[in-house]
Formats: C-alpha cells, sequence, structure tokens
C-alpha cells in the first residue's frame, strides 16, 4: 500500500462492515465523513499510522486497547484478505480480541509470540519525550508486554492527547494495576509514602464495587504533582516497588513514534531520531 506524502489528499474507501462484500468501493476523502471531528482525527491518526508501519513483510502484530484501535484494524482490514490471510494478531485484552475475531484475523497470543513486529496502540496522554500514561480502560498490563514484546511500538490518539507533561489534561492519575487483597496497603503506601494523597480505587459505573481488570486485579489512579510527572520513569519505579502493585500504567521510553490526528485534518509526528524526538506534519486534507 502506497504511503501518504506531507501534503497528499488521502482517500480511504467509505467505511463498512467488514464481513460485508464490497468490490467496488467509492473512495472519499477522508476528512469528508459523517464522524465527529474527534473521531475523524482518531481514524486520521490509525490510518497513517498503520500506513507507515504496517508493511507485507510485519507478521505479528499487536493491538491495543480503546476507542482509537478499532480504526487501526479497519485500516489493516483494507490492506487486503491476502496480506493478512498470513499475519497473526496479539490482543491487549478483551475488547481487542473480539475487534480481532469479529474482522476476521487470526487470533494469537503473546505465550506463542512472545516477539511481535509491530504493536500499535492508543494512549491517555502523550509527553514530548514519547512518554505516555496508560489505563484509562484498564488494559495497561497486558498493553505494557506487547509494548516490550514488539520491535516496533506505536501510539495513535486525537490531538487531545499531545502534552508537554503527562497529567496535564488526563487528570485521574496514574493508572495502577494491584492484585485485589493489597489494594487498601498499596492505598496506604500511595497516600502517606508517595503522597498521592487523592489516589483512589476505580469504581465500576454500571456494576456495584470496584473495576475488575482482564487479569481479575483492582485498578488505582494515582495523581501526582506536575514536578513530579516532569520525571514519569522516577513516578513509575517508585509505585512499581509497592508490594502488592502489578504494573503501572506509565510507559517510559517505549514508543518509537506517536501519530496524533488534528482537527483541521492534519497528522502531528513525534518520532525517535536516535535519542531525540523530532515532529512534523502530515496534511490529509
Ligand atoms: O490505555 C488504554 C486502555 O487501557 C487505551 O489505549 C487508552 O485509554 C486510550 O484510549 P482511547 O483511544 O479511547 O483514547
Amino acid at each position: 500500500m502506497p504511503l501518504p506524502h506531507v501534503g497528499e489528499v488521502l482517500t480511504t474507501p467509505v467505511p463498512r462492515p467488514v464481513s460485508m462484500p464490497g468490490p467496488t468501493e467509492p473512495t472519499t476523502p477522508l476528512t469528508m465523513s459523517k464522524l465527529s471531528p474527534i473521531e475523524q482525527s482518531k481514524r486520521l491518526a490509525a490510518y497513517i499510522a498503520v500506513d507507515k508501519h504496517i508493511f507485507p513483510e510485519h507478521k505479528i502484530i499487536g493491538i491495543g486497547s480503546g476507542s482509537t484501535v478499532p480504526y487501526v484494524v479497519e485500516r489493516i482490514v483494507q490492506q487486503g484478505k491476502e496480506l493478512n490471510k498470513d499475519r497473526v494478531f496479539i490482543p491487549t485484552g478483551f475488547q481487542s480480541k473480539e475487534l480481532i475475531i469479529s474482522s476476521n484475523l487470526n487470533l494469537g497470543d503473546v505465550d506463542q509470540f512472545p516477539t511481535i513486529d509491530v504493536t500499535i496502540d492508543g494512549a491517555d496522554e502523550v509527553d514530548l519525550e514519547l512518554n505516555c500514561i496508560k489505563g484509562g480502560g484498564a488494559c495497561h498490563l497486558r498493553e505494557k508486554v506487547l509494548a516490550e514484546a514488539a520491535k516496533t511500538f506505536i501510539l495513535v490518539a486525537d490531538y487531545r492527547k499531545n502534552v508537554e507533561y503527562l497529567g496535564t489534561a488526563f487528570t485521574p492519575g496514574v493508572p495502577i494495576e494491584v492484585v485485589p487483597f493489597a489494594y487498601a496497603k498499596v492505598l496506604q503506601n500511595l497516600h502517606h509514602v508517595l503522597g498521592s494523597r487523592t489516589a483512589a480505587l476505580r469504581m465500576a459505573k454500571a456494576k456495584a464495587g470496584p473495576v475488575v481488570s482482564d487479569n481479575g486485579n483492582f485498578i488505582i489512579d494515582a495523581p501526582f504533582s506536575r514536578e513530579e510527572m516532569m520525571n514519569p520513569y522516577s513516578v513509575m519505579a517508585r509505585i512499581k516497588m509497592l508490594t502488592g502493585v502489578v504494573e503501572v500504567g506509565l510507559f517510559c521510553h517505549m514508543a518509537q513514534a506517536a501519530y496524533f490526528g488534528n482537527q483541521d485534518g492534519s497528522v502531528t509526528v513525534k518520532r525517535m531520531e536516535g535519542s531525540q524526538v523530532v515532529e512534523e506534519h502530515i496534511t490529509a486534507p
């Protein structure tokens, strides 16, 4: 699939259910769709990330969680059955597992494929150095395993997630997965040892009681000060030392690039070049 160039008009088939045959799909500019502006920007970021990073030689692909990732899968499906028949897709949780199955893609797991060619995932926020907060959907344990297993780890998000420092717009705090029997002790340590005074157990919305992750664990959301979040690695390391913590939703120095769909139809790309993060803009009118 040819890659879009800066300034190129990116066109795409009109989305349809993946199981529906559609040999003669009309081509419509990407930004002329009925999606809301936010959804359009998520889709733009996802499509460009797939075009730039998922190549025919990539056979083992990690699929993240959240509301941006369905557009990643939509674009991968558009690469065609021939390319996808020899690929295996590894999910980061229940949602992406269902997405892979309903898109008629081959499902695998990271215990069969501990090395992944490319993982593409969403993010709750990404900072200047490509560190990110993940776990707004409580999937960050598996997400981190798939990010670490990947030769290339790519983030996709809308413009609201593109920030200077973590914790700017995403205010609930750092998502922390904990084993259920240890949650009260971990909370106490967060409050009194690490100084996250308002750290709280994440409660379910349509169920009485706490959110339970795909791994059967609880989630704590722990806010930290701006000053502390300027060094997310240190925050992550201190939380991870607490007994009972399974994983922390701070992904530091893991992503090679992040794609942010903007309201004006452009995409901001932040990518690692050596040890520097460089930023560029791709226009897809
Ligand atoms: O970390 C995650 C789930 O645990 C998601 O990737 C994150 O919440 C982003 O989701 P969205 O694409 O809906 O903004």
